[in-house]
């Protein structure tokens, strides 16, 4: 679903990922880990069309990513950012509903088709409740969950989420990405998203797309566990990764 061709990112003459070539072909819920500042955030925008490619190509759904339109492009892939959304007088409704913007007519009115993929959105977040709530009184998790049904409303093969689980609590994180396992598989979509999660990304992902620059590994999860990057890259002089169990350990 998203083809990375000898891709090169980076800012100035710094160089994050370099040449690097993967087919995140199986679909399904993908993790994208990495170090702080290896470039997970970069790879995402760049994916979402955002970011400036240095050289090669990004194909989404085997469309180069730079030849899309704006709207074939908005309707390919959705991008949850980290930043905190408070949008004050906007009910949740409302927000949910800016995903249908790609697919409404020119005077961006809501048809009866828009208004049912945006209450089953709600309904999948488990937010229908909220709908008529605005998000200046609603909790990180909560606008959160709105943010994705956004997403979801955008009705795209391939989901972006920037570090969705960051501002949650622990049941919360794994509720998050039991959550989009379930998206991934139920609605059949392509989720790739960053965490620095790793018993989430280990034990919830398809298959996991680490970066270690200036190189990205993209395996399926067991195959990414047994393959030892992991415990190379997340190893320093305090803590080990033990790949049996799973879990990181102190030294
Ligand atoms: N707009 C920018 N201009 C110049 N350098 C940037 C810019 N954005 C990010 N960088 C640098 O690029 C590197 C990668 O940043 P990026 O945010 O992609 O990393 P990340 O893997 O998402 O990090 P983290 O895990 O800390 O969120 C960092 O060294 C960062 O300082």
């Amino acid at each position: 679903m998203i083809q990375l061709e000898s891709l090169t990112l980076g800012y100035g003459q710094e160089v994050l990922l370099d040449q690097v070539s993967a087919n995140l072909d199986g679909g399904g819920l993908i993790a994208l880990l990495g170090r702080n500042g290896s470039g997970k955030s970069t790879l995402l925008r760049a994916t979402a069309g955002l970011g400036k490619i240095k050289s090669g190509r990004i194909l989404l759904a085997g469309k180069d990513l730079t030849g899309l339109r704006p709207e074939e492009l908005a309707r390919t892939v959705s991008f949850v950012t980290t930043e905190k959304v408070r949008i004050p007088n906007l009910k949740c409704r409302d927000v949910v509903a800016l995903g249908r913007a790609p697919y409404t007519n020119w005077v961006g009115r809501l048809q009866p088709r828009d208004r049912e993929i945006v209450d089953k959105s709600l309904a999948l977040l488990d937010m229908s409740t909220y709908a008529e709530r605005t998000m200046d009184q609603m909790s990180d998790g909560e606008c959160q969950r709105i943010m994705i049904a956004r997403a979801l409303a955008q009705d795209t093969p391939i989901i972006l989420l920037d570090e969705p689980t960051s501002f949650l609590d622990l049941p919360n994180r794994y509720e998050l990405g039991v959550l989009l396992q379930r998206l991934a598989h139920e609605q059949n979509k392509c989720i790739l998203f960053s965490t620095h999660e790793l018993d989430i990304a280990l034990t919830l992902c398809d298959s996991i797309a680490l970066i270690d620059r200036p190189h990205l590994h993209y395996l399926p999860t067991r195959q990414m566990i047994n393959s030892g990057h992991i415990e190379r890259l997340f190893r320093n002089e305090t803590i080990t990764f033990d790949p049996k169990e799973l879990r990181i350990r102190v030294r």
